[in-house]
């Protein structure tokens, strides 16, 4: 039995690091653990422009303090009147690493977010010459979609046109929740890949109600029935590079979460590796930990891998049930993996 586990410094191609006292209080979590993280947008207001970019990076890296070795990778949120040129301005000057398409409305802070992806044709074609990623949180937000199915249903109506009308635009497909949207990543004849989380690899729809309204086990997309999260967990330990860890840490405070309308979001950053480690333990592929971890993400982003490694021990860790005024995911309960560092 392996009892220590050494891999490649490790990226988080997913993450929500927020702003001013929440950033303060998550970013450590996150640059303890990962190399480099794809930084989610979705400020209020949301990270839209070149500027707005370079100063929540740097926002960051105070956060952080100058002896952390850590990169933020910026992303700019789309909206319907992005503009394609400033968008490969910043690309091109290393600002930004992706855009992100939240469908209006479809999530937290997606407000701003684009009403109908026809408006994006001058951006996705730049983005297309250019090589720059789009990044999807893809669930169509019709209304009378049940929302169980608006993922699968996003894959048939949005994704499966949008890799017709653009084949050799990149593509990442957010935090996968069911088997529909793993079979098209899996098997797509396009440049398509996606991030798993650790809360949909280690539980279902039931984790919601489990004895009553469990409002931090609620993120978007929500958690889907057990049949989905056997197949997103076959996908993540399949070993295919098109498949690779984006927590999606998403933390809100403990009052926001406990209301009568809670925000979607789990917080997972303090034990990302350690909830992914337990997955891949279950299902037998500790060896296919370091290209999920490791490897998939920076390849499909045209990226160098990472220097150096951390590792990670056999021993049992609880997590706590506050970490400041966030619920952490899995709270109380015990790991048998420990990050070291
Ligand atoms: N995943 C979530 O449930 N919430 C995210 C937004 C998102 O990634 O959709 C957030 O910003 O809180
Ligand atoms: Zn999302
Ligand atoms: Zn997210």
């Amino acid at each position: 039995m392996t009892d220590r586990l050494t891999i490649r410094r490790p990226d988080d191609w997913h993450v929500h690091l927020r702003d001013g006292a929440m950033l303060q209080a998550v970013a450590g979590h996150t640059a303890r653990q990962f190399a480099r993280a794809i930084i989610m947008p979705n400020l209020t207001p949301p990270v839209t422009g070149i500027a707005m970019a370079q100063a929540y990076r740097d926002r960051i890296r105070a956060a952080l303090g100058e002896d952390v070795d850590f990169m933020p990778l910026m992303t700019c949120y789309l909206t319907d009147h992005s503009d394609a040129e400033e968008i490969a301005a910043g690309h091109a000057a290393g600002v930004f690493t992706a855009c992100k398409l939240y469908p209006a409305h479809a999530t937290t802070n997606s407000a701003h977010g684009v009403t109908d992806i026809l408006r994006l044709t001058t951006v996705l074609e730049t983005l297309q010459r250019i090589g720059m990623p789009l990044l999807i949180h893809g669930e169509v937000t019709d209304r009378s979609i049940d929302i169980f199915d608006r993922e699968a249903v996003f894959v048939e109506r949005v994704l499966t046109p949008l890799t017709r009308d653009y084949p050799a635009l990149k593509i990442v497909l957010e935090h996968i929740t069911t088997a529909e949207a793993a079979a098209f990543v899996a098997e797509a004849a396009h440049p398509i890949a996606a991030t798993i989380t650790p809360q949909h690899l280690l539980i279902n729809r039931n984790a919601i109600f489990d004895g009553g309204l469990r409002p931090h086990a609620y993120c978007l997309p929500v958690l889907k029935r057990e049949t989905h999260r056997l197949a997103v967990r076959r996908a993540a330990v399949s070993g295919s590079p098109r498949f690779f860890l984006g927590t999606d840490s998403a933390p809100h405070v403990v009052g926001a979460k406990e209301s009568g309308c809670g925000c979607a979001g789990i917080f997972n950053a303090p034990f990302a590796l350690e909830a992914y480690l337990r997955v891949f333990e279950e299902e037998n592929a500790l060896d296919r930990f370091e290209g999920f971890a490791s490897e998939h993400g920076a390849r499909f982003y045209g990226l160098p891998l990472n220097d150096g490694t951390v590792t990670l021990v056999r021993k049992a860790v609880t997590v706590p049930d506050r970490i400041g005024d966030v619920v952490p995911f899995l709270a109380g309960e015990t790991l048998g993996w420990r990050f070291e560092g």
